[in-house]
């Protein structure tokens, strides 16, 4: 009898899912990426002909080439950030499960595209005895085109399990008073280490406006969880802004546009801020590269004199509170 089976089953195991990122900073791997990520009907909506020769006509072949050379910026000898954070949250929330139950509560990671894939996950699962799953997806305000795709791609890796755990999942935290918490700790903590700037941008990545106008509640979540921040910051609504970055394509995104916002703000002599990524649970190519570096050196062009740019939760302990809260919040009863 193999030991697995000798072992008293834990009451649950936990899948944290994030979105996924090349396995090189190659021009090869990030078109792997790209071909995988941006031919999901979530993330790109448009009927799948005209769709399909324009991803495979023109942005495979000029995107991976520019892309690349981005991840090569913020690459880390762990490999892509985006990874080796999840990996680390992975092992800090396994430490604080075990803290908190007394015992190992088995907790696998996923991508929704690429490696470690779901399959890999729910294997790790279910050789660790698990039959009830919480499913985490590390996205603190639910859009169509991250957390959707996590269900759906969860759907497709399990399509062949011939016995399906019990499951549930946490769909959002956008309001979570744990969240809106540790968001403000590291806000005050920045302050005090490197003194605090005229304004705080809450930039949060964007969706096409067409998918708000479907139902995607993302955007309005958004907005909530930074009126709460604000307000656990004591901020006056002229001292923040909650804007949305990372565009793609031609159509229109949600706004204020990130960037613009910026642009207006040095004109406006708005000398220093400090840029916050709350939909951001591990720091990535669109905060190191884009926030971090693109945008600053675009405030400090348009005449803006300082520009500080507050990592995202990672792997601090207060995000592991709150991830450990939400374990325990949702696994009741298991
Ligand atoms: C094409 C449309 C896109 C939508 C809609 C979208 C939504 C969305 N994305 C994130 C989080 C991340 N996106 C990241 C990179 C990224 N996003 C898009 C496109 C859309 N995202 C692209 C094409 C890329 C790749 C880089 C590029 O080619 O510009 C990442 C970073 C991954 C990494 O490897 O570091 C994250 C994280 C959210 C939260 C979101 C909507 C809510
Ligand atoms: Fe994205
Ligand atoms: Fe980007």
């Amino acid at each position: 009898m193999s030991e697995s089976v000798k072992m008293t089953p834990p009451p649950f195991g936990v899948l944290l899912v994030n979105l996924g990122t090349p396995s090189a900073p190659t021009p090869e791997a990030v078109r792997t990426y790209l071909a995988e990520f941006l031919a999901d009907v979530r993330v790109v909506d448009m009927a799948r002909p005209l769709w399909w020769l324009i991803l495979h006509g023109i942005i495979l072949r000029v995107r991976p080439r520019k892309v690349a050379k981005a991840y090569q910026s913020i690459w880390t000898p762990e490999g892509s950030p985006l990874l080796a954070i999840s990996r680390q949250q992975t092992a800090a929330l396994t430490e604080a499960l075990q803290q908190a139950y007394g015992q190992k509560i088995p907790v696998e990671l996923a991508m929704t595209y690429g490696e470690p894939s779901m399959e890999a996950a729910g294997r790790a699962l279910r050789q660790q005895g698990v039959s009830n799953l919480l499913i985490l997806p590390l996205y603190p305000q639910f859009s169509s085109s991250t957390t959707g795709a996590v269900y759906d791609r969860l759907a497709r890796g399990l399509q062949k399990c011939p016995h399906l755990p019990q499951m549930r999942w946490v769909r959002d935290y956008h309001q979570h008073p744990a969240y809106i918490e540790a968001l403000a700790a590291s806000v005050r903590q920045h302050w005090q280490e490197h003194g605090r700037k005229q304004k705080l941008l809450m930039s949060f990545h964007g969706i096409p406006e067409r998918y708000a106008d479907k139902g995607d509640p993302y955007a309005a979540q958004c907005r909530k969880t930074a009126e709460l921040l604000a307000q656990a910051l004591q901020l006056s609504t002229d001292e923040y802004l909650c804007s949305f970055q990372s565009r793609f394509g031609r159509e229109e995104w949600v706004k204020p546009y990130t960037d613009a916002s910026l642009k207006q703000w040095a004109r406006d002599g708005v000398h220093s801020v400090d840029v916050i990524c709350p939909a951001f649970a591990a720091d990535c190519l669109e905060t190191l590269e884009e926030i971090q570096v693109e945008n600053r050196e675009l405030f400090l062009k348009h005449g803006g004199q300082a520009y500080a740019y507050i990592p995202a939760l990672n792997a601090r302990p207060e995000h592991m509170d709150l991830l450990t809260e939400l374990v325990q919040t949702h696994t009741q009863g298991w």
